[in-house]
């Protein structure tokens, strides 16, 4: 049998990685999606010397030469242009957000201050120029903010509305079909007889990428090798990636490997050294890409949350976000195999730790919902993964 190993696989998976090009798009709703601009500050951050407290303007110079009554010029509230100061020991009430009075230098919050007869009285002991935001202190107009290739998080859509991006240049995402195949298979609403299961796989691989993707459009195939053929080549004139679960190990009626050269897809791998997920089968027609993940529901999540979302991921120029856990009892695993083993994860005193939560093998399906990510043992001689030891984690 011609397995590779999990690293082998990344590569190869890796190695083809596509340019979908770019496109603008609305920022409201551009979290998840990745830069493909630089985004500059249009102006000064913060634009003027911001107050930031409730409170009086004055002048350091008359209350460091001994000044501690002050005539009060007026208010100034936010979204009004700052006054100007103009005269010797005087102050003007401010609010925070508004900009400081010119001639200013020195803010003072109102409660540590006292109002007689119209004048403002100053305690003595005060640190003077305080509770100013000065302009441009945390980035100046022109800086570059965001840089191409970061991928939005919520605070950048603060950002790209400060400097007025209504609209932003991402990188444009693949439209991808996810595919099921096998007579067995129904559809949720409908009762399944005794011999049959609703088909669940396309939800949740559909749902755990789908982010990443332009389209996730589900499709179904019966186990025919006519009709697998004919579709897969209409699926690849009208997508930019297939993902296919099921048909793939040695039954009689599995025909994606068959069907896939004969539509001319050619093979870059077929079959890993892992558990689950074994018979993955990976290919490329041109620019087009597809894989075919085992029919079994843990084994075709598994190789989605571990080779498809990555791969995306990869497509946009992302790094990959890897994470470790430490495993947190012994663990022996005989097979010659890489071990994705079903976790729980817990946060022991800043450690992250994972509890084995294996479930019933591939099939088992509910025991997804169990647990929270796939800790990755790597093939080892010896079988034996101690406690305390430390491995990637792929949390979904
Ligand atoms: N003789 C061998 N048999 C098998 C081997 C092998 O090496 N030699 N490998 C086993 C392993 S490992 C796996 S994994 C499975 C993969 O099988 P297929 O990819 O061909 O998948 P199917 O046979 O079509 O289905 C397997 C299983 O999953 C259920 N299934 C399929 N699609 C869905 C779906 N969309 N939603 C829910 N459940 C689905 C299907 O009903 C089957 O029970 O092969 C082993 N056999
Ligand atoms: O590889 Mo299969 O995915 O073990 O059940």
């Amino acid at each position: 049998m011609d397995f590779i190993s999990v690293k082998q696989a990344t590569e190869l998976i890796l190695n083809e990685t596509r340019d979908f090009g770019v496109e603008p798009v609305p920022f409201w709703g551009s979290v998840g999606r990745v830069l493909a601009e630089d985004i500059c500050a249009d102006r000064d951050f913060p634009p003027f010397n911001r107050v930031t407290m409730d409170g009086f303007a004055f002048r350091a110079e008359d209350y460091v030469s001994g000044c501690r009554t002050f005539n009060i010029l007026g208010t100034q509230y936010a979204g009004e242009a700052a006054v100007r100061l103009n005269q010797k020991e005087t102050a003007v009430e401010v609010m925070t957000g508004t900009p400081l009075p010119e001639g200013a230098d020195s803010v003072i919050r109102v409660e540590d201050t006292t109002v007689l007869d119209g004048k403002l009285i100053l305690p003595d002991g005060l640190e003077v120029k305080k509770n100013i935001h000065y302009q441009g202190i945390d980035r100046k107009k022109g800086d570059v903010i965001l840089k191409k290739g970061h991928q939005l998080k919520s605070p950048d859509l603060a950002v790209l509305a400060t400097v007025g991006k209504s609209e932003v240049l991402v990188k444009k995402r693949p439209k991808v079909a996810v595919i099921t195949s096998g007579d067995e298979l129904v559809e949720v609403h409908e009762t399944p007889e005794p011999h049959q299961i609703r088909k669940s796989n396309v939800y949740a691989i559909s749902e755990h990428i789908s982010n990443s993707c332009e389209t996730t459009d589900q499709f179904h195939i019966a186990d025919d090798l006519a009709e697998t053929v004919s579709k897969l080549d209409e699926l690849l004139n009208n997508y930019d990636a297939l993902i296919l679960s099921g048909g793939v190990s040695a039954g009689k009626k599995d025909y994606m490997p068959t069907a896939m050269e004969k539509v001319g897809v050619e093979k870059v791998f077929y079959k890993i050294q892992q558990r689950p997920g074994k018979p993955m089968w990976f290919g490329k027609k041109g620019e087009k890409v597809v894989f075919a993940l085992p029919g079994n529901p843990v084994s075709a999540f598994m190789c989605a949350v571990r080779y498809v979302k990555p791969w995306l991921e990869a497509c946009f120029g992302l790094q990959p976000k890897t994470e470790h856990a430490q495993l947190g009892v012994e663990v022996t695993f005989v097979p010659k195999l890489s071990y994705f083993m079903q976790v729980q994860l817990a946060n022991d005193k800043g450690v992250l730790k994972a509890l084995p939560n294996e479930g019933h093998g591939s099939g088992d399906l509910a025991n997804l919902s169990d647990a929270d990510a796939f800790l990755e043992m790597e093939l080892r001689e010896g079988s034996q993964y101690d406690e305390g030891e430390v491995f990637r984690v792929w949390k979904y």
